[in-house]
This record gives C-alpha cells, structure tokens and sequence, in this order.
C-alpha cells in the first residue's frame, strides 16, 4: 500500500508514520507538509490512501480534494481535523473525502481502523460510480464513448461508438485510435496531438467538429469532446465523446422540410399548387406597395366558376377536383411572371394584374379569361364538361387601396356579371357597393329567418280552360319578415340562391305544401295537384331525390300529386346531368314541368330527352295576346308542340278574357292568372277550392 500523509506538524508526521508501520502493511508512506508537495507527490505516481490535514501553511486540504476530484482520482482519503470541526468535515466527505478523524490526543491508535474504512468505502464507491457510469454511457444513443490508454489503445467502446463507427466493441478493444477511425491523412496530427496532451496536460485536444471513418470506410460527421482521465495505477486513459452529427443534420434538414411543408400548407391550395387566400392578401398587398412607389394601377380579377356546383354534385367530389386543377392550369396558361394567379376557395379564384396602365385592360384580360375557359373540359373518365365564367373587376387606386377592399368589390362586381347573365365580366362601381352592402344585410335577415321560420305559402289556382274548374294549384313561397314586412320571393330567392339557404327554405315549401295537400284532401276537398318550384341549386343537390321520397313518406302525400316545376335555363348547358337527375326524380312517381316555356331553348328534340309532363307557357307571350301577333304565334306553337309530345300546357299571367278565349281556341288544357285569383293564402284557396267544389259539373 502506498500512503501520503499531508501534515505541516512533524511531530504527528512521526508518530503516524510508527503507528502505522506497526499495524498496517504500509508499503510506501510519504509525507508531504504542504499542499505544493501533496500535489507534486500525486503527479509522480499513484497512492491508495491520503491522510489529509485540512489545515496546511499554504492553503486548506480542501483544494486538494477538488483536484482530485477533478481527475476522477479515487484515493482512500481520510481527513484528519480538530475538535469542533463539524462543518468542516461534512464539507470534507462532500468534497470526496470518505473517513475523518479527529485529531484527539489518542487518535493514532484509531487511525488504522479509519484508514480500512475509507479504503472500504473508496471501493464501494468506485464500484458503484463505475456501475452507474458504465450504464450511462452503454445506454445513452448516439453519444458514442471511447477510452484510450497510454498507447491510444481502445479500452472501452460503449454500444454507440460500434453503431456510430461499425466496429463492435469486441473488434476494437486492443487496436489503435488511428487505425480505427481516424482518416489517413488526420492521423499524424491526432497522434501527435494526443502526445502533446499526455506530456502537458495543459495543451489538451480540442473539442470540435471532424470527419472521422466508418469501419466501411465511409465519412462519419462527429462532434469530439475529449477528456484525460488517470486510470488505476494512475495511468492516464483519453476518453473521446463523439455525438453523431448526421442524425442532427438529417433532424436539422426534416425540420426544415417540416417548416418548408407547413409553409406550403399555409399559403398554398393543396388541390391546385396555387396561392390561397391568405398569400394572395400577402401578394396583393405587396403589388399594392408597388404600385404605390411606380404611381400605376392594380387589376383584381374575381373569377367565378358559373354552375361548377353541379357538376360536384353530379359526378361527385373527385371529379370536381380534377375538373377545378384543370381549370386552375388553364388560367395559368395567361398570367405574366409580374401577376398573381390564386385560388380563394371553392370554384374562385384571383387574378391580380400589376402595372396596370389603364382600367380598360382588366376588361380585356377579363374577356380572355371567360373565352379560355369557355371551351370543354375532358375529364379522365372521358367525360366532356363545360363550365362558363364571370368575372368582377375591382381597380386600384380608383375603387379601393387595401387588398381586402378591392376583392370585396371585385366580388360584389362579379355578382352583377352574374345578373347580367353569366359568362361575362363586370367592374365595380360606387352603386354596386351600395347594393352588395344591401345584400349583405339582406343575407344576415335572411339567415334568421330560416331560423325562425318567417315563411308562409300562397297558393295560386290552375283551372282548366275548358269548363274553368280547379284543377291543381301552385304553391308560392312568401317571407313574412318582422322589419321588412311582407317580401316577394323574387326580393329574395336569388340571395337565397346565392348563399345555399335555398336548400333549406326549399326543403320547407316542400314539406309545407305537401302537408297542405294532404289536410285539404282530410278536409273533404277534391284531390288536387299541388306545384313546387325547384331552384337550380336544390335541383343539383346530390340528396334531393332521397329528401323528396323522405318528405312524401312522411306527409302521406300521393307522389302523383306533386309537381315539381324547373325553369328551362336550369337546364341550358347541362342536359346530360339534367337528363339523369329528371330521371332520378321521376322514379320518385312525381311529375315534372318546365317553367317559363318558351325563353331558353325550347326545342323539341330537347323536349323528348326529358321525362316531362307539364309545359307552362311563359306569361310574357300571354301578357299582350292578343294585341301582339308574334306571341299569339309563339303561344299556339308551344300549345300544339306540347299537345303533339301528349304534355299537359298550362298558360301564365292569364289575366284577360280575351287571352282565355285565345287559349281556348288553341285547345291549351289549363292557365293559371290574375283573372281568376293571384296567389292566396292557405285559408283563402281553401274557400275558393270549397266552392268550386260546390258548383254543379
Ligand atoms: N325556388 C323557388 N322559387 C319560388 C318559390 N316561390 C316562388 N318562387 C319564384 O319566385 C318567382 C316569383 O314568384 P311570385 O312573385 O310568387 O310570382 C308568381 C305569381 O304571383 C305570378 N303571377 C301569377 N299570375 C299572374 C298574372 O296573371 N300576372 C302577373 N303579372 N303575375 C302573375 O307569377 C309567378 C309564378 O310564376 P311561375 O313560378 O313561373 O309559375 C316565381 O317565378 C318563382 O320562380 C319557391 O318556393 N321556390
């Protein structure tokens, strides 16, 4: 056993140095007086026991144990300190000491049993600290830990050294650092680096970032702390902790595609590749501030997809999407590097000119749009596909300076391009902002009122022109609204329209007169006919057959009974689809009729494509018969035509003798018109129905 005794008394240095050479196998024993030969006696070789006096001429024991801590030095130690030092020595055993004595005028005799505990200890200790290290650096992934001796001989290789580098720990151990993994041409530098370290341990090798080698001889990026520790017998061992720098870089380059990708996510259409909404604000004002320094206009184009619902509803969402990434590339087909194409959602998009030099080129770009996507569409099921568009215009500076102003009345210029009958563009002026401010209003009254039920229905009655009985009436929808009072269904079914309430307002018209029908006929009144119109958007939604068989079902209504009235433009432009929905709801056992005969396209090829039973006459031929020779034409032809396909013809607006007699003439079947009653309510058509009734056949 080699001991140190740091001891400034040389009386007690004596007196140890017999007691222990007496009872204990003490091999070696130096002593050293102040702390400067403690430390130059530890750097000449290793000890196993240090018997340590706090208290030295040059400075306190406790220096030394940190040192020696610092080195990860395990010695024995006991300190030895005076009466009343408590806190000294729990500071001592904090600081690594593992026994202490005090020196009492009898403490040699107890200084071997102290000296064995602490070796005990010391033992104790370092197996478990050994234990608990080894564990750490076994289990701790991608932190690869590596011991060196003397020779740069692996000694220890934790399990992420051999994923890191390849070799298993079994394979390394015994061969030479630079053999191993360091690349050729670093190898004389690290040799002599290390050299360097182990002479002077003030020079040690510097942490850093290195390309070192794989086993398979591929380049590993590493960042290598190095530490010099002394090992048992105090031989000095180098440990190296490398941290695998490819994971970080491949989690530093996946962070960026994540951030990349949420980028994406964020600005981006998903569907179409195309900036959404939120970068289209972004770009449009950017163009704006442009435009501002170079004292130039801004074009903002709000282009509208006309009846593109349909065609979702009709062939589902999948083609609808592949229909909209057509079109989005269509359009792409006409933006100049210097503007902005985007897709604000559903079927609009936006289209921002920059360095506008005059309004009128909005116009024209507008004209090109509509014409470019008024050609076919080829679907991949093979299916040909029209869709038209409109377009609003709004300009900067003239209309609006920010990007949210300018697309609200681009957007309030695109609904009177849709007024004005689709497939063509409109600008923005003051009185259209007056009036998207008014249907907005309008909107917001609405939407309540489907929530509070303010609707009634009025019936208006269809006699039969010969004998003048009722024979059918048709139910017309009325919104009974607290400030507004009694409003006209064409005030609002077009807002109706353009929002999708009328899907819910048309389901109630359908339920409430359905329900009509069926208390009349409870009542004792004839079984009559009841007529509902339908809207393009209810026409086109996927579930309506489905909705309608619900509504029969639980009203009890006799499905022959009920007519559902269309409007040829409902029609124009989608025959195919309108074909298979007419057959969808005639398998239902309803009727249909075409409305407004005589204003779309009123061909009779395209009259026998469609299951119909009803054709109404429009009441602008009927309006000036007979003064008008043209109309009077019209409606004879339309009554032949309709007698020729076996169709029931009902004539509109009939509000004169003379336009009755007229169409008794030409054999129509029915009218309907102010001359026998406008539109009533429930009660009232009740009471006409009773006593028409009543009147002898
Ligand atoms: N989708 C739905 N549309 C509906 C519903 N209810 C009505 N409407 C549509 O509103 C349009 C206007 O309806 P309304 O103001 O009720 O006008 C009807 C009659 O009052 C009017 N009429 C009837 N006879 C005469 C007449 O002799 N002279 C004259 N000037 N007007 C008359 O015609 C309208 C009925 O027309 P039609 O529907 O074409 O048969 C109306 O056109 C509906 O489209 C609804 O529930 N859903």
């Amino acid at each position: 056993m080699r001991l140190l005794h740091v001891e400034d008394d040389s009386n007690d240095l004596e007196i140890v140095a017999r007691t222990l050479k007496k009872r204990l196998q003490v091999g070696e024993l130096v002593a050293a007086p102040t702390l400067a030969a403690a430390r130059a006696a530890l750097s000449n070789g290793a000890f196993d026991v240090l018997l340590l006096d706090l208290h030295l001429p040059d400075g306190e024991g406790f220096e030394l144990l940190e040192q020696l801590r610092e080195r990860g030095n395990a010695i024995a130690t006991v300190v030895l300190t005076g009466d009343g030092e408590e806190a000294a020595v729990r500071g001592a055993l904090k600081a690594g000491a593992d026994e202490f004595l005090v020196k009492d005028p009898g403490y040699f005799d107890h200084l071997p049993e102290a000296i064995r505990t602490a070796q005990r200890k010391a033992a104790n200790k370092l197996v478990e600290s050994e234990r608990r290290f080894r564990a750490l650096f076994e289990r701790t992934p991608s932190i690869a830990v590596q011991g060196y001796d003397r020779e740069r001989r692996v000694i220890y290789w934790n399990r992420a050294s051999e994923e890191m580098y390849g070799f298993s720990a079994e394979e390394a151990v015994g061969r030479r650092l630079e053999d191993l993994i360091i690349p050729a041409p670093m190898r004389e530098g690290v040799v002599s680096a290390i050299e360097a370290w182990l002479g002077d341990r003030s020079r040690p090798v510097e942490a850093g970032e290195l390309t070192l080698k794989r086993k398979d001889g591929s380049p590993t990026h590493v960042f290598s702390s190095h530490v010099l520790l002394d090992g048992p017998g105090g031989e000095p061992e180098l440990y190296c902790i490398d941290v695998d720098l490819n994971r970080q870089k491949q989690a530093a380059s996946e962070l960026e595609r994540s951030e990349a990708q949420l980028q994406q996510l964020a600005h981006y259409d998903p569907l179409t590749g195309l900036p959404n909404r939120t970068l289209a604000l972004i770009l449009l004002e950017q163009a704006l501030n442009h435009a501002r320094r170079h004292g130039h206009g801004v074009g903002v184009l709000f282009v509208d997809l006309d009846r593109f619902k349909n065609i979702n509803d009709s062939f589902g969402h999948p083609v609808g999407d592949e229909l909209l990434k057509q079109i989005a590339k269509r359009l792409a087909t006409r933006v100049r590097a210097e503007d902005t194409l985007a897709r604000l959602g559903g079927d609009e998009f936006l289209h921002v000119l920059e360095r506008l030099e005059d309004p009128s080129e909005a116009g024209l770009v507008a004209e090109s749009l509509i014409a470019l996507l008024d050609m076919p569409f080829t679907l991949s099921g093979g299916q040909e596909v029209y869709v038209g568009t409109s377009v609003g215009i709004s300009i900067f500076p003239r209309d609006s300076d920010t990007p949210v102003g300018l697309i609200q009345h681009a957007d309030a210029a695109l609904y009177k391009a849709k007024e004005d009958g689709r497939k063509t563009f409109s600008y923005f002026t003051a009185e259209l902002g007056v009036a998207a401010q008014k249907r907005i209003e309008l909107e917001t009254r609405l939407r309540r009122a489907v929530e509070r039920e303010e609707f009634i229905l009025h019936y208006q009655p269809k006699l039969a022109v010969d004998g003048g009985r009722i024979i059918g009436c048709e139910a017309l929808l009325r919104w009974l609204s607290p400030d507004l009072g009694l409003v006209q269904p064409s005030d609002f079914i077009p807002v109706a329209e353009e929002t999708g309430l009328i899907e819910a307002i048309g389901e109630w018209v359908l339920r409430k007169a359905c329900r009509q029908a069926v208390q009349w006929s409870r009542h004792g009144l004839p079984e009559l006919d009841v007529a509902v119109n339908l809207s393009a958007r209810q026409l086109w939604q996927a579930e309506l057959p489905v909705r309608i068989a619900g509504i029969l079902h639980e009203t009890g209504l006799d499905p022959n009974r009920l007519e559902l009235e269309l409007t040829e433009s409902v029609i124009m432009g989608q025959e195919t689809l309108a074909a298979e929905r007419f057959g969808q709801l005639k398998s239902l056992g309803v009727k249909l009729a075409i409305d407004d005969f005589g204003t779309g396209y009123s061909s009779l090829a395209y009259l026998k494509r469609f299951p119909i039973d009803v054709l109404k006459i429009d009441r602008s031929f009927v309006r000036d018969i007979p003064d008008d020779a043209n109309d009077m034409a019209i409606a004879a032809a339309i009554v032949a035509m309709a007698r020729a396909l076996r169709l029931t013809v009902v004539a509109e607006g009939v509000e004169t003798l003379a336009q009755l007699a007229f169409l008794a003439e030409k054999a129509c079947y029915a009218y309907q018109g102010y001359l026998f009653s406008p539109p009533v309510p429930a009660e009232d058509f009740e009471r006409l129905l009773a006593a028409d009734s009543a009147r002898k056949p």
